[in-house]
């Protein structure tokens, strides 16, 4: 059973994590499982795996490294097969990827010979075939403009810095409009200015956009800013949620406002309390 600090959500609480009315779940991940053939027998990573994420929600997964985050975010994204459980997105079992889910992995994997804009064109005109090319453009355009990139259309992928290649990420992550964003620690590899400016163009986008967002992160404070939870894994193997912290702080949220908050340390204890046992 999972413990709840902050208040509450305001729908009935069900068990093992299952907390929310079905009008407003976006994502459902049921008795999930996944097991890794090894030389050596069987590796169950998951088991019984259940969480529920709302529509509009920003939730963040934190646990300790090789539990199996990547392995879950993987297998929601449609790319790393289920092996027992079934995950839904609005309530329709997924079977594969699709444009309904982006994901932003931790390095962009950008093609180095194109631009900025081929780069988010490529999903574009895959996900919207039947637009005008002015209009599929249009789109990418508008996502490199909010990432900041509004100067580097036409720059190759591979002339850009670490960071600016992220900005690209994300573009190219929002440009196909999914219902949910998937993302990898997408800041990982970033030094903390370039990181700070990041989660504040994502969370815009994400305000904006009010989709469902799901991020892997090492870091607890990046976690509490971004997330309305924070979902805690159990240490490996057969892991599962092992708690759920809801973050009951306003938004838009700035860094200050967030470090000054009377909860603050509460909340951040709890993680690293949760991490360390
Ligand atoms: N294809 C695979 N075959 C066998 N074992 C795998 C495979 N992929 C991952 N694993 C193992 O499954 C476990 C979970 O890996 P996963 O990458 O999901 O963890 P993680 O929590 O994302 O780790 P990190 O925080 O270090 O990124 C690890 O022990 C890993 O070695």
């Amino acid at each position: 059973m999972s413990i709840i600090i902050g208040s509450p959500p305001k729908s009935e609480t069900l068990t093992d994590n299952r907390l929310f009315h079905s009008n407003d779940v976006m994502l459902d991940l049921k008795n999930l499982k996944k097991v890794y053939p090894t030389p050596k027998g069987d590796y169950v990573v998951l088991e019984d795996l259940n969480l529920q994420i709302r529509k509009e929600e920003f939730v963040t997964i934190i646990g300790h490294s090789g539990c199996g985050k990547t392995t879950m975010l993987s297998m929601i994204a449609g790319l790393n097969e289920i092996s027992g459980g079934h995950i839904s997105v609005l309530g329709k079992h997924i079977k594969g990827p699709g444009p309904d889910r982006g994901v932003i992995f931790q390095a962009p994997s950008l093609m180095p010979w194109m631009t900025a804009l081929q780069n988010v064109l490529l999903g574009v005109n895959q996900v919207f075939p039947d637009a005008t090319k002015a209009q599929r453009n249009d789109i990418a355009k508008y996502y490199l403009q909010k990432v900041g990139l509004e100067d580097a259309f036409y720059k190759r992928a591979s002339d850009l810095s670490q960071g600016m290649q992220q900005r690209v990420g994300i573009a190219r992550a929002f440009a196909i409009k999914p219902k949910v964003l998937l993302l990898d620690e997408p800041f990982g590899m970033l030094d903390s200015l370039t990181r700070g400016e990041l989660q504040d163009i994502l969370i815009e986008i994400w305000n904006k956009e009010k989709i469902t967002a799901v991020m892997i992160t090492h870091d607890v404070d990046e976690a509490i800013f971004l997330a309305d939870r924070v979902v805690m894994m159990t240490s490996g193997p057969r892991a599962k949620i092992g708690d759920v912290l809801n973050v009951d702080f306003k938004r838009p949220r700035t860094r200050k406002s967030v470090l000054e908050h009377d909860d603050y340390y509460k909340y951040r204890k709890h993680l690293i309390d949760f991490l360390e046992h």
